[in-house]
């Protein structure tokens, strides 16, 4: 989908608003893991509306987590519209999720009775799985409500970050041509034919450079210079400074990222520092061996959906390129600046001219 919307713009000349498309593209991939079916435009629609209103909000609403009962009466206004945000949430998700359920439990039940037909196995989507998730530590299952915060968090975490990510990389495959004639050619060496249309997910983990381009991308411009802030629970010290209970700390994830001392040369995009013999090969970004680069954070708060972003990154990023050549603006320097939002963003969006590989 992705690939046919940048196509038919390119076919008018436009250089395309890539970010949106990007954003678009995995929020449309996030709403059907989510949900299940493919649901229509207008639905994605609708679910992108809620969602955003609550994000471009959010920030006003942090005051209200400090002494609720008084900040309740003092700003009342901001409490009675993160209220009406709320809400619009549960009316948009709950029809979907009551929706869902119900096809959920009729597909169950047919899948017991016939379930060695395989045409209709059941293909599981996360609202499926907390149907039937069992907290430990609780007698009854999540009720509509727990399920639409988690459905939120599922389509806020996943859709900016991976799209930022992806964004910065092809930046630099624009930007440093030779880099990316070399991942061409390596895609090239995995498909069966050039008129193959789809770099599919079984021949990913063949391309050892692609994935030495995601985690050069990863290192060099983590989507959160910073990860969610964590808190001790003992004092402690450390680098001769006491921290002490209940005190904050975070982790300066893009700084790890560009220690001269561990990396060389650190501020230039080299994939082949994580190819054989460079500083960077198999690295573990989970932080259970070394910590060179922690861009989902490590240990216990890692990102719970590192596994599922790299491999979106890695599937874009090949179709990208096996589908279209990707040049720089005539004229116009990549410029690798940076600006903050909800994640680190390219200050200059990217623009490119899109020329597609394969004449159909
Ligand atoms: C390139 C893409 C992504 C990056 C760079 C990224 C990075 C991070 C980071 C740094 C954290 C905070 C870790 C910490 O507190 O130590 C985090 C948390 C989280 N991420 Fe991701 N993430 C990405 C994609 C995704 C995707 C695709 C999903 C799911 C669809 C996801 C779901 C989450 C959730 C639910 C949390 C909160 C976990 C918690 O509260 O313990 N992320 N991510």
């Amino acid at each position: 989908m992705l690939a046919n919307r940048l196509e038919s713009a390119s076919d008018f000349g436009n250089h395309v608003k890539l970010v949106q498309e990007f954003q678009y593209a995995m929020f449309c991939l996030l709403v059907f893991m989510c949900f299940g079916d493919k649901l229509d435009q207008n639905q994605v629609k609708e679910i992108e509306r809620v969602e955003r209103a609550m994000l471009l909000n959010s920030g006003n609403f942090n005051t209200l987590n400090f002494w609720p009962n008084v900040t309740k009466m003092v700003f009342r206004k901001r409490w009675a519209k993160l209220s009406q945000l709320r809400k619009d949430q549960e009316d948009v998700l709950i029809p979907l999720i009551r929706a869902r359920k119900k096809i959920y439990r009729e597909r169950q039940s047919k899948a017991k009775e016939d379930f060695e037909n395989d045409k209709d196995r059941l293909v599981l989507c996360y609202i499926d799985t907390l149907l039937d998730l069992q907290l430990p530590d609780r007698s009854t299952k999540l009720v509509e409500e727990e399920i639409v915060s988690l459905c939120n968090e599922f389509l806020n975490a996943g859709t900016d970050s991976t799209s930022t990510a992806m964004e910065w990389i092809l930046a630099n495959l624009v930007k440093y041509p030779h880099i990316q004639e070399k991942l061409f050619t390596e895609i090239k060496g995995v498909m069966e034919s050039e008129e193959e249309e789809e770099v599919k997910e079984e021949v990913l983990q063949k391309m050892p450079y692609l994935k030495a381009i995601i985690l050069e991308g990863l290192r060099r411009h983590p989507p959160g210079h910073l990860v969610i802030p964590h808190a001790v629970n003992e004092d402690i010290e450390l680098g001769g400074h006491v921290v002490p209970k209940n005190g904050t700390i975070n982790f300066m994830v893009a700084d790890m990222g560009w220690d001269p001392e561990v990396w060389e040369d650190p501020m230039s995009f080299k994939p082949e520092r994580f190819m054989s013999g460079g500083e960077g090969e198999a690295v573990d970004i989970t932080g259970s061996k070394e910590i060179k680069m922690m861009p989902f954070g490590v240990g216990r708060r890692i990102c719970p959906g590192y596994g599922l972003a790299m491999l979106h990154l890695e599937y874009f990023v090949a179709n990208l390129i096996w589908k279209f050549e990707w040049k720089a603006v005539d004229g116009d320097e990549v410029d690798l600046s940076e600006k903050q939002q909800f994640t680190t963003v390219m200050k200059i969006p990217l623009k490119a001219n899109l020329i597609p590989r394969i004449k159909n």
